[in-house]
This record gives C-alpha cells, structure tokens and sequence, in this order.
C-alpha cells in the first residue's frame, strides 16, 4: 500500500510543522497539528519546563492515532506534525497500542506501510536558535536536551530523512515538502510502498525507502 498519512516527525524546533503544512497543500491532504491534541496538563507541564514521559504522551498519540486510523482506512490523506520521539510511540500512531508479540502479521504490515515517517534533523545549533527566537510558544528551549535525548529511530523505519547538506544548510520547508510530495506522488502512481529514485545520501528528502 502506498503512504495515506505522512507524520512528519523530530524534536521541538526541527520544522514539522512548517514543512508539515505544505506538503499538505502540495500532496492535497489534510494538516493535522499534533500540538493542537495535547492535553491541558501536557501543555503547562512543557511550559513549566518539565518534559513528559511515557504516561503523559500515551492519551495524545491514542487520540492522534484515531484520527490516524480513519484516514488510512477511508484512503483520505493527511500530514500530521507530531514528535514521535520513541519507536513505540510511533507504533502507537500506526496501532493503537504498545508493542506486542501479534505485530508482525500480515494485516499489521498493510498499516504500517500506509503511514510514512519523515524525520527532521537540523543541527542542534540551528534547533537551539530556532527555539530561543520563536516568541509565545509554549515549548521552552530549556527541554531541547531531553527531547534529543530522548529520540530514537532506525533509518529503516524512515521515509525520509531529512538533515543538512554538506556546506551544513537545512533545507527549506519549501523545498523539503516538494521532494516529498513529488516521492509521494510517484509511489502512488506506482503503486509501490516507499520512496522511488532516492539516493540514499543525507540531505536527500525520501532518500530511505521503507523495505518490503
Ligand atoms: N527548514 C527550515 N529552515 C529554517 N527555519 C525553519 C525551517 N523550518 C522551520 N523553521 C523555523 O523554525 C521554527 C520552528 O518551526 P516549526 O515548524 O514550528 O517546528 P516544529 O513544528 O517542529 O516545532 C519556526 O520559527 C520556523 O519558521
Ligand atoms: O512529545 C513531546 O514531548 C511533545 O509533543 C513535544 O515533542 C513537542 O515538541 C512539543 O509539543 C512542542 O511542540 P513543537 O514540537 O511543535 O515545537
């Protein structure tokens, strides 16, 4: 199955929903802001400068998985802009529950592979000042260290992987959201699963292509 949902994850500050928002336009999907999910308490937990943990982010990735779900299941596209720091919760987006021994069955890897993860890695330098210059958000710079340390991936559980070129430049939220559009588009016609006609190398929007 070709991608229906694409969550565009990485740690506050990283541009999902910047790109998030665009792709959206581009791939004619609906923008989901995962932000815009969190619960009251989640929200001034962060602003007070404590970071959440597993119980905190469970209710969130739960109501943003529902959303998930009924996209995947209706074929109705949707970008979604969420953190998905940890394997689990990303299998909670997919699921709807925690890792279990039932997950590699046939029907598990048919919803899996309708939803595509695209990681944002800017530099920790450009994510500090990125943080430190974005007035009125709840987030505080102080909570980037725990986030970074907190995420964890494997790059075949990428669609996309998006970090700075050689000369150390990020690329544009215009830019990156038009490589994934245009592997979006041309996995569907396709058919296939995953990105086509990446290369593979950093910097490359759709450069890691999910394994059969
Ligand atoms: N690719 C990029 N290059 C430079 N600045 C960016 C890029 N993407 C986002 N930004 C800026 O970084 C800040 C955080 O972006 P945002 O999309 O809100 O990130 P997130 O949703 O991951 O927290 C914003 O001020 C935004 O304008
Ligand atoms: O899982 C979490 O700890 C939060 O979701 C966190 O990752 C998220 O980053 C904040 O909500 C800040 O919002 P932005 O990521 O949009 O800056």
């Amino acid at each position: 199955m070709s991608p229906v949902v694409v969550v565009i994850m990485g740690v506050s500050g990283c541009g999902k929903s910047s790109v998030g928002v665009q792709l959206a336009r581009l791939w004619n999907a609906t923008f989901l802001e995962g932000d815009a999910m969190h619960t009251g308490h989640n929200l001034a937990k962060m602003a007070s400068g404590v970071p959440l943990n597993d119980d905190d982010r469970l209710p969130w990735l739960l109501a943003l998985h529902s959303r998930i779900r009924r996209a995947v299941d209706f074929r109705d596209r949707l970008v979604v802009a969420c953190s998905a720091l940890k394997p689990e919760y990303r299998h909670v987006l997919i699921h709807g529950r925690m890792l279990s021994d039932e997950d590699d069955v046939a029907s598990e890897t048919e919803r899996r592979d309708a939803v595509a993860f695209v990681l944002l890695a800017p530099d920790v330098s450009d994510l500090r000042s990125r943080l430190e210059r974005r007035a009125g958000h709840f987030f505080p710079a102080s909570l980037l260290d725990t986030q970074l340390s907190t995420l964890r991936f494997e790059a075949a559980e990428l669609f996309a992987h998006e970090v700075p070129d050689e000369d150390g430049v990020f690329p544009p939220p215009e830019r990156i959201a038009d490589r994934l559009a245009s592997a979006l588009l041309g996995s569907s016609s396709s058919g296939g699963s995953g990105a086509s006609g990446g290369s593979g190398g950093p910097g490359t929007a759709a450069a890691t292509a999910r394994p059969p």
